[in-house]
């Protein structure tokens, strides 16, 4: 009783210190249970009546000699707790009342957050069942119909949205419920009775359908002003008294398995001051939330598309990606007589997002994914969790998605549409599990009341954030594979830290050093984590407004016949409070004593702890570990010997006594030896379970070096596309001035043929004019014109050598290939073929320049046999225009035609041959 006297103390000091209210709530057991097994989970009775229970006993399946652990929590919720029970006694109550500031200021921002193994109930507690609501569900409930009329909406107040989006510090998209549900929802005049077929070719996994009529209770004042709005009014199906919500799978299901109340039922006070409530009796809900997808294996990996992304209203999605919009939403349990206060001097807006964790990233679940160009496929972009230019003191989610709801039905529906996009799959634990942690956020913006409308009041308030986390599982009995064992990795991964900082955080207020809490290691605790301290404002800039640390509740959700090992570790982590008990010898020795065989004598340590012996008193040892990290057990630091002076001495006879002493110090042995192993059976399941997180996470490293190398390879092949392309259009640019120049080399070149060529006609001019005066007598006048004729040829052919030179350096200049002798004939087609005109300048030129096209090849023959004399004969009566030419002039011209005629065949060999004709005419 001590031991437990100090245990409530201990509980109540660190439950009023610890960062979190840690609750735990058993579920019931069904027929689905995954393991059948042994109870292993045993509620402590209050040790005041009436009280709420606080503590748990674990009791290790089948091994009696392993260690009974008791764990303490701020309240423990029996399996037959129900949905308002839970809300209650966590005081979600107070939390809203905290984020709706009545007294004024900001208010104070508040976190709900379920854990727990997976299938263990976190998803029914956050969103309820068919017919129950969930915590979620609840609180939107409480503040809307808190909030009443001093709660504005879009329709009414349509500069609402610009002046929230302006004051918003997170780089938020900000868009009016109605603008998003138009685009999220089919009309409702489409809507279908039934699970849709069309949504088979959807990306989605199938909607759950709900017939029979929305209840609009009187009460419910925001409800009242629902079913006027003709935008967001449910259609009415069927019976006011119907209301269900089913789908296909649920449709043709097997009843659920009767529920099984657990032996005891106690009221439950509340735990955070207020009225005890009755307790509702009788058989619990379905055992089905009532966002369940149909397909058990389905994957809501991705979603619907069209809404655009970045604009702030999002266009209509094609109808056969659209949801049906539900027809109804449960509406119990009832909390229409519960009201928070709010500031009467302030008037609210709701701004609501959703996203999820998943694999270490955060995805917006009110944005639609984008469609990948490169790999087709739908993808969401991850946003960061940062401090922003207008919030540099807090992290906040950068770039979600928010939408401003004027009506709890609007939430609803922003809630479900964020729901459909949750990635959940069947896994051999839960049919329905979810496979990223979900974060549901309500921010409350405040703004002071004025009778002047002015848009630029800045908006204050406060967030309450509800998390249903992912459920930590055993890839052996959850028989996942592939991605989804990958998954699991990533989230048992990120329990594990958090499991760390949710003992540290006990740890660090024990030494009172509060900012030790690791909570960076990974996305989600840092979520959950990094309003939890004192804001640094003051520290960071003057500018930025004090917040209070928020204040948080952890709802730790275990099946008592479960997986005995998943849940004690949570347990281990989770709770405020952790007592050992060692379990006692008592059979051992006693029958040493006694003289029977151990077995014989054997008891479980529940019944073994009734046995009243004084020597064995002595062994049984009670160890309190305020900090709960599993270390070796204290008794191993006592020497057996100090241990046999418990024995009374003198009580028999030195033979008796010392047989005795030994029996007791083997029965210490004994003990000590069975904590060892206790110890080591502890450490080997935390290594085990450590080792399946590192493999699933080396699986998922694979599978993400996968995504990353097909990234790359995708990024690498853009660029290498990118860079041809602009290789290409370099190499026609070049190739352009490349032709440019030839066709310029080339027109030089014409030019110098058509100056030789106007230059031989003169000669021939003069020469036949010569032999004219030759007749008659005038040959010294014709010798001095010879000589001044041949004195200008000679200049002229030292000019062109110089050309010759100075085209053969360009010529060297270029790049070998270009260099390559080629026949002019070749060139010409493939530039034509490369600049698609096939009638180039310097063919035209050519073919100008070509006479007796015809003679050409007997010309070269000629040419290369030496036979100049007779091709130039004939080159001079075409050329020439007629006459016979004769003497020293005559075989000049003659040269010169024929190396007219071989000029223009080949670009190299014309330069070179070109060198040797003027050699040789010189
Ligand atoms: N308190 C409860 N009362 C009735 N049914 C429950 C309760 N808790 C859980 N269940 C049922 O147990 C099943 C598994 O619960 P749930 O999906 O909430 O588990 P979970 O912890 O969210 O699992 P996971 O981590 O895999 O998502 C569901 O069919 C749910 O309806």
């Amino acid at each position: 009783m001590a031991s437990s006297t100090s245990m409530s103390t201990s509980t109540s000091k660190s439950s009023q210190q610890n960062l979190f209210q840690v609750y735990l709530r058993l579920r019931p057991s069904s027929g689905s249970s995954t393991s059948g097994g042994e109870r292993f989970l045993n509620v402590e009775e209050p040790e005041i009546d009436n009280d709420a229970p606080r503590h748990i006993t674990l009791n290790p399946p089948n091994d009696r000699r392993r260690a009974v652990e008791k764990f303490a929590f701020t309240q423990v919720f029996e399996e037959d707790a129900t949905q308002l029970d839970v809300f209650h006694c966590t005081g979600v109550a107070n939390l809203v009342e905290g984020v709706l500031a009545p007294y004024g200021g900001d208010g104070t921002d508040a976190l709900l957050a379920t854990l727990g193994v997976t299938g263990s109930g976190k998803t029914h507690t956050i969103l309820g069942s068919r017919t129950q609501r969930g915590m979620i569900q609840l609180a939107l409930d409480l503040i809307f119909r808190s909030l009443g009329e001093d709660l504005l909406d879009c329709r009414s107040h349509p500069t609402l949205e610009k002046s929230i989006s302006n004051s918003d510090p997170s780089e938020a998209i900000i868009i009016a419920a109605p603008a998003f549900i138009d685009a999220v929802y089919v009309d409702e005049t489409h809507t279908p009775l039934l699970a849709p077929t069309s949504f088979k070719s959807s990306f989605r996994a199938p909607t759950p359908v709900l017939v029979g009529a929305f209840p609009v209770s009187p009460s419910t004042p925001g409800l009242d002003r629902e079913v006027d709005d003709a935008h967001c009014a449910l259609p009415i199906q069927g019976s006011p008294k119907s209301v269900r919500i089913v789908s296909r799978e649920d449709s043709v299901a097997p009843p659920s398995p009767p529920f099984i109340p657990s032996k005891q039922r106690r009221p439950f006070p509340n735990a955070t001051g207020a009225q005890p409530y009755q307790r509702v009796r009788g058989r619990q809900s379905p055992n089905k939330h009532f966002m369940a997808p149909t397909a058990s294996n389905s994957k809501k990996a991705t979603t619907k598309t069209c809404m655009q992304s970045d604009s702030e209203k999002p266009t209509p999605a094609p109808s056969s990606r659209r949801l049906a919009r539900p027809s109804s939403f449960p509406d119990q349990p009832n909390v229409s007589a519960l009201t928070v206060s709010s500031d009467p001097s302030s008037e609210y807006a709701i701004v609501v997002s959703m996203y999820e964790v998943y694999n270490d990233r955060i995805f917006d679940l009110l944005t639609p994914p984008t469609k990948s160009s490169a790999t087709k496929e739908y993808r969401r972009r991850p946003l960061l969790f940062k401090p922003t230019e207008n919030s540099p003191d807090r992290k906040v989610v950068a770039g979600l998605r928010k939408v401003i709801c004027g009506t709890l039905q609007e939430a609803l529906m922003v809630l479900e549409a964020g729901l459909h996009e949750r990635r959940v799959a069947g896994t051999g634990s839960n049919s329905v599990s979810s496979r990223s942690h979900g974060f549901f956020c309500v921010e409350v913006k405040k703004r002071t009341k004025t009778t002047r409308r002015r848009h630029d009041i800045h908006w204050g308030g406060s967030t309450l954030t509800i998390v249903d986390l992912a459920g930590s599982e055993r890839a052996r009995d959850a028989k996942t594979a592939g991605a989804t064992l990958a998954e699991a990795g990533k989230i048992n991964e990120s329990l594990m830290y958090l499991g760390q900082c949710l003992q540290m955080q006990s740890d660090a207020i024990a030494k009172e050093k509060p900012n030790l809490v690791p909570f960076r290691q990974c996305k989600l605790t840092e979520l959950l984590f990094s309003n939890s301290f004192p804001s640094a404002s003051s520290s960071v800039s003057s500018a930025a407004r004090h917040r209070n640390p928020q204040k948080a509740v952890m709802v730790v959700t275990a099946d008592p016949v479960g997986d005995y090992n998943a849940t004690s570790q949570i347990l281990r982590y989770s709770a405020l409070a952790r007592e050992v008990t060692v379990p006692r010898i008592p059979s051992i020795s006693q029958a040493i004593l006694s003289g029977t065989a151990p077995h014989q004598a054997q008891r479980p340590p529940s019944s073994a702890s009734s046995v009243e012996s004084p020597t064995l008193q002595t062994s049984s040892h009670h160890h309190h570990y305020n900090s709960r990290r599993v270390s070796p057990p204290q008794l191993l630091s006592s020497p057996p010997m100090q241990r046999s002076t418990m024995a009374p001495p003198g009580l028999h006879s030195p033979p008796a006594d010392m047989h005795r002493t030994t029996m007791e110090l083997a029965a210490l042995e004994i003990a000590r030896l069975s904590e060892e192993l206790d110890y080591m059976r502890q450490t080997l399941e935390i290594e085990r379970s450590a080792r399946e997180v590192a493999e699933s996470h080396l699986l998922s490293m694979e599978d993400k070096m996968i995504e990353l190398e097909q990234a790359i390879r995708e990024d690498c092949t853009a660029e290498f596309e990118r860079r041809l392309d602009i290789e290409m259009a370099r190499w026609r640019a070049t190739m352009q001035v490349e032709m440019e120049r030839g066709e310029e080399h080339w027109g030089r070149k014409i030019e110098v043929f058509e100056r030789m060529s106007g230059m031989s006609n003169q000669i021939l001019i003069h020469n036949d004019g010569g032999e004219s005066s030759e007749s008659e007598g005038d040959l010294g006048d014709e010798d001095k014109e010879n000589v001044r004729v041949e004195g200008d040829m000679e200049e002229e052919m030292e000019r062109l050598r110089r050309e010759n030179e100075v085209m053969k350096r360009e010529l060297s200049c270029l790049s070998p290939s270009k260099r390559r002798v080629q026949p002019l004939g070749e060139r010409g087609v493939e530039i034509e073929m490369e600049m698609g005109n096939p009638n180039t300048n310097l063919r035209v030129k050519l073919e100008g320049l070509r006479v007796h096209d015809d003679h050409d090849s007997s010309m070269e023959e000629q040419h290369h046999h030496g036979l100049y004399q007779q091709g130039d004969e004939k080159t001079m009566t075409n050329g020439g225009g007629g006459g016979e030419g004769g003497g020293a002039s005559r075989r000049k011209v003659r040269r010169l035609g024929g190396k007219r005629w071989n000029g223009g065949i080949k670009l190299d060999d014309d330069v070179e041959q070109l060198d040797d004709d003027d050699d040789d005419m010189f």
